[in-house]
């Protein structure tokens, strides 16, 4: 496969950055990628493992004469950083981004960036609950989404170059515009995190139910709640503050239709609940008919 970015930097060297790295050098995209993470133990564990060609000391460095910059810390910390990089910044190099939400990222990063440097946020749909520059595999972006963000008057060719990156790493792309895909994710990805937060929570704080007895008798859906919870701290809470608006109108409405629900249990509306999980069964056989469920055994087959 031909390589696309001569020298590539990657800003924070956790999952998403290592799992980057993997797959890029599986496919034999990029010539040389230097690394940096904020931490020095973080660093150490990257060079011991070989996580990047390069690990330096300090973003600056890292960026330095790079084709392709890829920031892939919190989305909270996405503007210091561009702050940081963007003095050392090679012309025409691209920068990119990973973060979960993307309204905030663009308002955090663009403002820095220098004139003869392209920006294109991107993010893909895919991750674990681990977390640390031990956490990335080749493997993570194969079948899965990855949409960009892209601003107005982005250069096609450094666009079309982009995407072809991203599928050589396995991933499908999408484009759409910022708002919508905050609002999208609100629904498919930050929502949801919330809710098994909470649940996780509510077993934790449940009195007549001991912690034993829910790590004994937990069943396979709140198992896969805890999981969930079991997600970065950090990123989650960068997550939920930069995408407050559309978090807060879908959790809004969920509220609303747990309380219906809810009213229907106390009611004895059977029916009611009936229809309702009819509806949302037929959501479900919607996503495994798409090729997109990774729990299936036949996943990926029909992927786009
Ligand atoms: N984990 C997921 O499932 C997932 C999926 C898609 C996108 N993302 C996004 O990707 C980004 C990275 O997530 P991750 O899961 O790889 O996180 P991670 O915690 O595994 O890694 C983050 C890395 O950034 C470093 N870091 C933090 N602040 C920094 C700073 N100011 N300067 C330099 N380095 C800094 C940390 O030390 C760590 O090495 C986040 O923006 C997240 O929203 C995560
Ligand atoms: O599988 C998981 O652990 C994830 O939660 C991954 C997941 C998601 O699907 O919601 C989490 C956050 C991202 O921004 C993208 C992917």
């Amino acid at each position: 496969m031909a390589q696309l970015y001569d020298r590539v930097a990657l800003i924070g060297l956790g999952l998403i950055a290592g799992s980057l790295f993997y797959a890029m050098k599986r496919a034999g995209l990029a010539g040389v990628v230097v690394g940096y993470a904020r931490s020095a133990e973080t660093r150490d564990v990257a060079r011991e493992i070989g996580l990047c060609d390069r690990v330096v000391d300090s973003a600056a460095e890292a960026v330095e004469g790079a084709d392709l910059v890829i920031l892939c810390v919190p989305v909270g910390a996405m503007g210091a950083v561009a702050a940081e990089i963007a003095p050392h910044l090679k012309q025409g190099a691209l920068v990119s981004d990973v973060g979960s939400t993307k309204g905030a990222v663009i308002e955090a990063v663009a403002p820095h960036l220098p004139e003869g440097v392209h920006f294109i946020p991107a993010h893909p749909l895919a991750g674990t609950e681990q977390s640390g520059p031990r956490s990335g595999f080749a493997e993570l972006f194969d079948n899965r989404w990855c949409l960009l963000t892209p601003l107005e008057g982005t250069d096609p060719e450094v666009l079309e170059r982009y995407k072809e990156l991203w599928r050589q790493m396995g991933s499908n792309v999408d484009e759409m515009d910022a708002p919508h895909h905050d609002l999208v994710l609100a629904v498919t990805s930050h929502t949801p995190h919330l809710i098994a937060y909470t649940m996780v929570g509510v077993a934790d704080d449940l009195g007549r139910v001991t912690d034993s007895e829910v790590v004994q008798y937990s069943a396979a859906g709140f198992r896969d709640f805890t999981r969930i919870a079991a997600s970065d701290p950090t990123m989650w809470r960068d997550v939920f503050l930069a995408n407050k608006d559309a978090t807060l109108e879908i959790l809004g409405r969920f509220t609303e239709e747990l309380f219906a629900l809810q009213r229907a249990i106390r009611t004895g509306d059977g029916e009611q609940l009936h229809d309702y999980f009819t509806r949302t069964r037929a959501i479900r056989r919607g996503i495994i008919e798409a090729g997109q469920d990774t729990d299936a055994p036949n996943f990926g087959r029909n992927a786009k």
